[in-house]
């Protein structure tokens, strides 16, 4: 049995998502599983070294997760440009905060590294392409995080859609987001990064979920042809990690509709400002003509045209029917694995044996570009048409 060591590099790892679904619940969980198994002789494992600009961070978050959780030490540095010079690492994966993905993706891209990384990729289509073709023109592999894909409830709708379960698809509404607390109550702190409310640092929920509902459209839905949308700074003051007030300037909710090529109608509403009370934080109701289906995260119900009720329209009586009957579950028909470590997979099988990867540097610059046109639509109150690129 041959293990074939794969070098990774871990930028943005002492963040949120760098620590938590990237190396504990991608790269570590493979470890400990033993792991990629290619086939009997073959086994990709992969070596990851942790790289940030905080020592200590970095030395905590190994020693939490070295020995004692997959039996060696963690390698971590400060050094990056030392770790990009190293033939011992392969490729280079970054979390790190939206602006600096340019600059840390660019140099590893000059290194030969292959690449991943978080999307956004930049907060511009014209830096998320040109880091695109930079890529390309260097000849490096590379993919960017669309970890929607692989969520179970987004897979049971997909292959709804590829059982002909809709009929025709007449439209598609997502609903994404949920109360993030300002911090300015005591006991009641922020439970997301302060960046993300200010604008000048990257922040803005079009930047950071326009990108999604472009990959999950154009995946299982159909290509994007035109758009309208509209954002709000809803709330202008909040509190920071280090319980400062600060003036939030960037849009905390963001409502876009999206024409498809073949006429679909989708439109997802996105709020950091908004109580939950349906299923999930995330729910996509898909309505067609011959059955309907809603996804949250991980479950999916459906409802076809002979179990749907006839309602009436009528308020003066009680409500006589209840909606969320006559719905039923999908059942889990597989096991589904996180959705982060399934794409990790697929990369380093690509990396490692040349198996096709979709989810380019190009592809993700298709999500930027979805934020950016959302964001002029807003600005200058006008349908916008979404070009190939
Ligand atoms: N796919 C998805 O579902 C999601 C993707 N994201 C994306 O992931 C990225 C990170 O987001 P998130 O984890 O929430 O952010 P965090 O603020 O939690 O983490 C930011 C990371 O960037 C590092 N960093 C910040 N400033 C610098 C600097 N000047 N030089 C070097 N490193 C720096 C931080 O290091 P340090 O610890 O030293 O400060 C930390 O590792 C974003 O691009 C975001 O859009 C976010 C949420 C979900
Ligand atoms: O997918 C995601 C889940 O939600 C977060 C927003 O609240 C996003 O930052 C992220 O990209």
């Amino acid at each position: 049995m041959e293990q074939r060591r794969l070098g990774v590099i871990l930028s943005g790892v002492t963040g949120r998502m760098g620590t938590n679904q990237h190396l504990i619940r991608s790269v570590l969980a493979i470890i400990k599983q033993g792991g990629v198994k290619v086939s009997p002789e073959l086994t990709l494992m992969p070596d990851p070294i942790l790289v940030g600009r905080n020592e200590n961070k970095l030395r905590a978050l190994a020693e939490a997760h070295g020995p004692d959780a997959i039996g060696k030490p963690l390698r971590h540095t400060t050094d990056l440009d030392a770790v990009l010079a190293s033939k011992d690492e392969e490729i280079f994966f970054d979390a790190s905060l939206t602006q600096l993905r340019g600059n840390f993706v660019g140099k590893a891209i000059e290194a030969g590294k292959s690449i991943y990384c978080e999307k956004p990729t930049a907060t511009t289509t014209a830096e998320a392409l040109a880091l695109a073709e930079k890529a390309e023109r260097a000849g490096v592999k590379n993919g960017v995080v669309q970890d929607k894909l692989w969520l179970p409830g987004i897979r049971k709708l997909k292959m709804l859609i590829d059982q002909g379960f809709f009929g025709k698809i007449l439209s598609v509404r997502g609903d994404f987001g949920y109360w993030v607390f300002t911090g300015e109550v005591d006991d009641q702190p922020a439970q997301r990064p302060s960046w993300n409310y200010r604008e000048e640092d990257g922040g803005g929920i079009m930047v950071d979920m326009f990108c999604h509902w472009r990959y999950v459209i154009d995946n299982v839905f159909g290509p994007v042809a035109s758009l309208v949308a509209h954002g709000n700074v809803d709330l202008d003051s909040r509190v920071d990690e280090s319980g400062k007030a600060y003036k939030a300037t960037a849009d905390d909710s963001a409502y876009g509709i999206f024409l498809l090529e073949d006429g679909t109608v989708c439109q997802f509403n996105s709020s950091w400002c908004s109580r939950v009370r349906r299923d999930d934080l995330l729910t996509i109701q898909v309505d067609g003509t011959h059955g309907s289906a809603v996804a949250g995260l991980r479950e999916c119900w459906v409802q076809p045209i002979a179990a749907t009720p006839k309602p009436v329209w009528n308020p003066d009586i009680p409500q006589p029917i209840d909606f969320t009957a006559n719905w039923s579950q999908v059942p889990n028909a597989t096991e589904y694995d996180n959705a982060f470590k399934i794409q990790w997979e697929m990369f380093l099988r690509h990396v490692a044996l040349d198996e096709p990867f979709r989810w380019s540097l190009r592809e993700g610059a298709k999500g930027v570009q979805l934020a950016e046109l959302g964001l002029q639509s807003w600005k200058n109150r006008q349908w916008v048409d979404v070009k190939p690129i």
